[in-house]
């Protein structure tokens, strides 16, 4: 356990850590992030006995630091510096068995044979077993960093302090070095106290984070408590924005760059549309920040094309994805840039309306058939996947700037439209013959210009939400009316 009180440090009379209390519990992983200069390097080498302190105390397990001797502190705590030493011409084990040091006795320092089999398992453990005979002049940065870490780890520290040690890892001994540090805090009670500039490794490794600003302690709590955008953009001074991370509970912190691209006075004058009986396909000059069912594109995206396709009712593909990939790329349309829905309804009978107002600037298109419609409050006595013909898609394009929350909320504002529609149109459940609430099979967009003005609801209380449920409506009804008339005609 590391306890510093009141801890400050000076650069002759400069305080560059100011009056820090904190306590780092056996088995953590400790974080300490912060923009340049704000102290992070000085607290480490503090806490390793480097720097004195100006004022204030550390203790290591209850002893006060100045009270170990040199030996006795490097079977405590190993260090991994920011620079790492070039001087060397040692081969690499020789730099490894180093970390022995504070285990050797009397003046003649043999290696043991126990040395030796920790200076190989510290090898193994950082993969630079391989290098061992060689040069450590002749490895690369990141391959120097880790013969460094073997020989931190051969020093068998209770605590580890590192500094900045992703700095030259490539991604995956970056993944390495930090799953590896995690897990030994817990096999072996290690515990971890590491300088990190990269927040979104912060978030994911360290159970707490200490964020410094000029020597002093802005916060120190776990990430979802410190990683905050505001307190985030005041230290660093930057636009950035938190997301969470879409597999594991934590924070991920993303820069929000100014690279001027920006969005024309309407985005939706931008949209050019081609409105045929094979597809509804819009193409924008700007990318439209979309949250969707899609077949393709999916999630929270980006996007620059748009396309709903019209396949046949007896459409059968192994790989749906795969088959409508091929179907783009024929089509001279990128992948990756595409958001594509497919539908066996015919789009002949889909609506596009946009607002009429100028603000919000909202367009709509709706395409719909309704053989599989059905009663949601009935759907758990039909089989599962019990295939019929039959989609609702909808796109809702917004010109503004809506927070995820609004996406959420646009999404419950057009389907409670379309469900209103369905209801006045008097579109049954084929089974139950009650009214429906969509079919089976609906597939939705939002997508907004993240350009202009602010929206930050969209539910039926506010002005975007109004016209939003105005327009679904309105545009479910004319479509549904035209397919009513045309099945009707074939009658
Ligand atoms: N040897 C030194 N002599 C005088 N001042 C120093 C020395 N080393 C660092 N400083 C100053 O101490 C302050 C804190 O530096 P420190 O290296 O601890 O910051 P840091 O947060 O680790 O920065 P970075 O992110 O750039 O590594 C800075 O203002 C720096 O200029």
């Amino acid at each position: 356990m590391i306890t510093c009180e009141d801890l400050t440090v000076q650069y002759g009379t400069k305080d560059v850590v100011r009056s820090l209390t904190f306590t780092v519990n056996k088995g953590e992983v400790f974080g300490i992030i912060g923009p340049n200069g704000s102290g992070k390097t000085s607290l480490l080498k503090a806490i390793n006995g480097g720097l004195p302190a100006a004022d204030g105390r550390i203790e290591i397990d209850g002893k006060p630091l100045a009270a170990y001797s040199s030996k006795e502190l490097a079977k405590k705590m190993a260090v991994l510096p920011q620079q790492a030493e070039t001087a060397f011409s040692y081969s690499v084990s020789e730099v490894v068995a180093l970390g022995r040091y504070p285990y050797q006795k009397g003046w003649l320092q043999r290696t043991t044979k126990q040395d030796e089999e920790v200076i190989r398992a510290a090898m193994k453990q950082t993969d630079t077993w391989r290098f061992r005979d060689t040069p450590l002049q002749q490895l690369s940065g990141g391959e120097r960093q880790r013969v460094l870490l073997a020989r931190a780890l051969a020093q068998e520290p209770d605590i580890l302090l590192l500094d900045e040690p992703t700095n030259h890892l490539d991604l995956s001994h970056q993944m390495q070095l930090l799953d590896a540090l995690h897990e030994w805090t817990e096999t072996r009670q290690l515990t971890v106290v590491t300088v990190l500039h990269d927040l979104n490794m912060a978030s994911l490794y360290c159970d707490r984070i200490l964020l410094l600003e000029e020597g002093e302690m802005v916060a120190l709590d776990s990430p979802h408590k410190v990683l905050k955008e505001d307190q985030l953009a005041n230290v660093y001074q930057t636009t950035l924005m938190r997301k969470e991370h879409p597999s594991v509970p934590r924070p991920l912190i993303t820069l929000i760059p100014d690279n001027g691209e920006q969005a024309p006075s309407s985005a939706l004058d931008a949209l050019t549309i081609e409105h045929t009986d094979k597809w509804i396909k819009m193409t924008s000059v700007t990318k439209w920040k979309t949250l969707s069912s899609a077949v393709l594109g999916a999630g929270f995206r980006w996007h620059h094309t748009f396309v709903n396709r019209h396949v046949d009712k007896d459409y059968h593909a192994v790989d749906p994805e795969e088959e409508y990939r091929a179907f783009l790329t024929e089509h001279g349309l990128d992948d990756e840039d595409t958001l594509a829905m497919m539908t066996a309804a015919r789009l002949e009978d889909a609506s596009i309306l946009r607002s009429e107002k100028q603000r919000p600037a909202l367009l709509v298109m709706i395409s719909a058939g309704t053989s599989n419609a059905v009663d949601a409050s009935r759907a758990h006595r039909l089989p599962d996947y019990a295939k019929t013909v039959g989609t609702i898609n909808i796109w809702v394009f917004i010109d503004g700037e809506l927070p995820e929350a609004a996406y959420v909320q646009a999404l419950m504002t057009a389907t409670e439209a379309k469900a209103k529609a369905l209801h006045d149109e008097e579109i049954r459940d084929g089974s139950s013959g009650t009214i429906a609430t969509g079919t089976s099979t609906d597939s939705v967009m939002i997508a907004s210009s993240q350009a202009g003005e602010m929206f930050p609801y969209a539910g039926t209380i506010t002005p975007l939400g109004k016209e939003l449920a105005r327009l679904v409506y309105e545009g479910m009804r004319q479509t549904l009316q035209r397919y009513k008339r045309r099945l009707g005609d074939r009658r």
